[in-house]
């Protein structure tokens, strides 16, 4: 599509968005503005972004989709400063916020003056930020949720999908309060909760000098998240604080289940806990699309030997099948340990357990 896209906030969405408009429209051009000059500069070296401007007014001006890559709360300001400016009649202005509600209720007033907002949230993401992370690939086959707020704004959904094509996302209407009270459930407050198991590690932390070491395998999976960029989350809490708060009251009653069971022994009451609890998380769609990433991982029981590990990846190199991950989950002197390799397709790992299979001594099985 020929135009001019304005990137407000290059990091890892507003990048990774970018560089998707630029491989599928390499006629538009694309022109960033961040509050931060070095990350525009590595955007523009990085080639994120065609040029960049240094305020707003100048890169919204005469542009034909404008998108918001901000934390939440500054995109609700900057929503009121582009509403103070002269935008294209035909303008597109969309965001990427983990919030809805708020940000379409001052977005709304954008109706009044005939210009199209439409609401939108890429579900995919990392806790890394900036724009250093981003990637074309980042939302290949997330759920992309979009909110308009009119029929005008509907109408226009089908421009914006075909803006956002190289994203090869999902996109999937919702109002902006069901958008919220679902990722409140989904990702917010699985947030908070991360956060706050790695504040309990942290607080025992003085006493028992050797828990960050032991804190291991299922400690990382469950709290990798709480690396994420703290303003960003404090922003998503504060835009989304009643559905939070009200998930904060359910989860308590909850756990205050378990700790009944837990008071009076009642061993069936928790095996029932953890039962259902594997029981859904099993049926969860984990290779079809979603904001849970596809994980295609390979397990292979290597000795603790000096150069195992290398022998392993080398084979995998010179057959060209590339690895997305690569861990090794327990080791021990004289015992086994357990490497995970993770593969970016179902193809790729099938092919990898062929190859280690035939040409090394190793078990090697998908789990
Ligand atoms: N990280 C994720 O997993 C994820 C996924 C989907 C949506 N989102 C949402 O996308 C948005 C961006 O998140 P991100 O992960 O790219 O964060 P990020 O920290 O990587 O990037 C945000 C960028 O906004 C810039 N910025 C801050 N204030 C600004 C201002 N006043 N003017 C211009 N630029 C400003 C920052 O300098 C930074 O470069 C957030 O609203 C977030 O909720 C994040
Ligand atoms: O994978 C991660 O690190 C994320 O936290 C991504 C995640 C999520 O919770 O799923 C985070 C916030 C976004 O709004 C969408 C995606």
């Amino acid at each position: 599509m020929q135009g001019k896209v304005f990137v407000i906030g290059l990091g890892l969405i507003g990048g990774s968005i970018a560089l998707a408009i630029k491989k599928e429209h390499p006629e538009a051009t694309v022109i960033g503005f961040d509050a931060r000059l070095e990350e525009m500069k590595m955007a523009k070296a990085m080639m994120v972004v065609d040029g960049y401007v240094e305020n707003i007014k100048g890169g919204a001006a005469g542009a034909d989709l404008i998108i918001l890559a901000t934390p939440v709360l500054v995109t609700e300001k900057l929503v009121r400063q582009l509403l103070q400016m002269e935008l294209k009649e035909n303008v597109i202005v969309t965001d990427t916020g983990s919030t809805k509600e708020s940000i379409m209720a001052q977005a709304v007033q954008f109706k009044e003056k005939g210009i199209v907002f439409i609401g939108g949230h890429p579900m995919a993401g990392s806790h890394k930020s900036g724009v250093t992370a981003a990637k074309p690939t980042l939302f290949e086959n997330a759920f992309y949720l979009l909110a308009p707020y009119d029929k005008r704004s509907k109408m226009k959904t089908e421009e914006l999908e075909r803006w956002l094509k190289g994203t090869r996302a999902n996109f999937i209407t919702v109002s902006p309060e069901e958008h919220d009270e679902m990722v409140a459930i989904i990702s917010h407050f699985p947030h908070v909760v991360a956060a706050s198991l790695v504040h309990l590690v942290k607080d025992a932390d003085a006493e028992y000098p050797l828990l960050k070491r032991l804190a291991a395998g299922g400690f990382r999976d469950i709290t990798r998240i709480a690396s994420s960029s703290p303003q960003m989350w404090a922003d998503i809490s504060i835009g989304n604080r009643e559905n939070l708060i009200a998930l904060l009251d359910r989860w308590t009653e909850n756990l205050q289940k378990v700790k009944r069971a837990l008071e009076e022994s009642k061993y069936d009451d928790l095996f029932r806990f953890y039962a259902e609890a594997k029981q859904y998380r099993d049926r969860l769609p984990i290779s079809g699309s979603g904001a849970i990433p596809s994980f295609y991982d390979l397990f292979v029981d290597i000795p603790d030997i000096p150069g195992v590990v290398s022998e392993i990846t080398n084979k995998l190199a010179e057959k060209g099948i590339s690895i997305t991950n690569i861990r090794i989950l327990e080791t021990r002197e004289d015992v086994y340990g357990v490497l995970r390799i993770s593969f970016r397709s179902e193809k790729d790992r099938d092919n990898a357990l062929k190859l280690l299979k035939e040409e090394t001594p190793h078990e090697v099985y998908i789990q």
